[in-house]
């Protein structure tokens, strides 16, 4: 019997406010999702076995396919997941398989008759560098995964978001994008993706890969850290606690904050790539030890971002309502903006009264002091959030016509600039190449604010 394919995808994010400060569940962050998404296809033909394996094709890559088989212990339902490529090494992949398969078996909802499956994995060209800009989609790449250099949408995070949503889906016999099931899904994405990362992050890539463009505080560390590892011996006493703490991990309350927030029509982000590159994890260590060890003026400038932070995540709800309940003022006060810079904006949305007008003057000064408590963050931990060249890079996008201003996404550094501009005036900021604009390449991704969803098969597969 031929079980019907199905596609689910999930997308890449930019954290746009709330870098660093993220890391503490007090604080709210913003986090956009992107055009950007990796794509997991299921097919299966129904074959009754003993030994039934999952095999995770990713074809765009060298050395792209990963095997695992289950052993499933009959007295404690423990399902362990041996590779049957052991030469090749796939921590997301190993992870999101091994705890969604023990998740079911814990829940009882794993059927014991399982047949085989392959996932086919698709990501979009943005995550990784190309060549050049006439490749076809889902380009493919003459090296391994790991060799090929990302460009930090959250590969990971989309990956094992999107797998876990088709694990679930097939073995579980579930709808994972259905709002009821979504929680569920989330939970296991971020467990799967901390234990094959290694570490517990903030986990906002993975929230905005299942929940899409949000206004995210994160779950307590300890809800995972508390966790014990799988066992990795057969112990029936260890699988059996194991099984009932991993069940009882995934169907608690995390209290995560996931409120959509979205970037109002006729407004754009816009990303630009930076030739250069950071190390995320050494910033973070930087910054922290800042914090940990900068006394009350470290505080106070935690403090002010976290209000900065807020401010502006206050004057993005506050424009996305204004757009659909006062849409002629809005439409209005948009046209008006293309022909001034962000200190124009400012300028006149408090001249020009008008609620629209209001907020849109909170969003250029909340950009701003984001930008002012960045740099002296990077001054006094000495971790490059925003670095000269990328200050003079986004002062000169900010002078230009439409724009509201733009900030380094995420943990900052070399990796990348986003800008919050109006959409009419995206090609004319293109046309700037010279001088600081020569190291920026404008990328041909957007906000979309989806998070995971179900895709039709046939529109997915016939790039293949
Ligand atoms: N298209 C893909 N196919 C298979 N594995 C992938 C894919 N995209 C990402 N991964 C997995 O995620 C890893 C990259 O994760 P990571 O280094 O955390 O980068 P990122 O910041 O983009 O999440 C890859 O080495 C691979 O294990
Ligand atoms: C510092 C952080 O708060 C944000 C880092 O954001 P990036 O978007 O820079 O992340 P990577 O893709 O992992 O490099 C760390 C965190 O929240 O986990």
């Amino acid at each position: 019997m031929t079980i019907a394919k199905r596609c689910f995808s999930a997308p890449g994010k930019a954290l746009l406010a709330g870098g660093y400060l993220v890391l503490d569940a007090e604080n709210s962050s913003f986090v956009t999702a992107l055009s950007a998404r990796i794509y997991a296809i299921t097919s299966s033909q129904f074959v009754d076995s003993t030994l039934p394996t999952i095999t995770v094709l990713s074809p765009q890559f060298q050395e792209g396919e990963w095997s695992y088989t289950f052993c499933r212990s009959p007295a404690t339902g423990f399902v362990s997941v041996p590779t049957l490529t052991p030469n090749r090494r796939n921590p997301f992949v190993q992870s999101a398989i091994a705890t969604v398969i023990n998740y079911l078996s814990a829940t009882g909802t794993l059927h014991t008759a399982m047949p085989s499956l392959t996932i086919t994995i698709l990501s979009d060209n943005a995550y990784h560098s190309q060549p050049s800009d006439a490749v076809p989609p889902f380009n493919k790449h003459l090296l391994p995964i790991a060799a090929v250099p990302k460009t930090g949408l959250g590969s990971s995070a989309a990956l094992t978001t999107s797998l876990v949503a088709a694990l679930l889906s097939f073995y579980g016999s579930m709808d994972p994008v259905a709002s009821e099931y979504k929680t569920i899904l989330h939970n296991l994405a971020q467990l799967a993706h901390c234990n094959a990362q290694g570490k517990v992050g903030s986990g906002f890539d993975v929230a905005c890969a299942v929940f899409g463009s949000i206004v995210y505080r994160r779950f307590q560390p300890s809800i995972i850290s508390s966790l014990p590892s799988a066992p990795t011996s057969s112990d029936g006493e260890m699988e059996a606690s194991y099984l009932l703490s991993l069940k009882n991990v995934i169907d608690a309350d995390w209290n995560v904050s996931t409120g959509a927030c979205a970037v109002p029509r006729r407004l754009r982000l816009l990303m630009g790539d930076v030739t250069g590159g950071s190390e995320t994890p050494a910033m973070v260590q930087m910054v922290l030890r800042w914090r940990k060890d900068g006394g009350d003026s470290a505080a106070a400038v935690w403090t002010a971002l976290g209000k900065a932070n807020e401010k502006l995540i206050a004057a993005m709800i506050g424009l996305g309502e204004q757009a659909a309940e006062k849409p002629e003022e809005y439409d209005s006060f948009v046209d008006e903006i293309l022909k001034v810079s962000a200190m124009g904006i400012r300028q006149l949305g408090l001249s020009n009264g008008g609620r629209t007008g209001e907020l849109f003057s909170l969003v250029v000064d909340a950009i701003v002091e984001i930008r002012d408590n960045l740099r002296i963050m990077t001054i006094r931990s000495g971790a490059q959030i925003e670095p000269v060249e990328q200050t003079r890079l986004l002062d000169a996008c900010s002078a230009l016509p439409g724009v509201l201003g733009g900030v380094v996404p995420g943990a900052g550094g070399y990796d990348a600039v986003c800008l919050l501009v109006a959409e009419a005036a995206v090609d004319a900021i293109a046309q700037h190449t010279e001088g600081v604009f020569e190291k920026v390449k404008w990328l041909e991704l957007r906000e979309e604010a989806n998070g995971v969803r179900e895709e039709d098969v046939l529109e997915i597969e016939k790039f293949l």
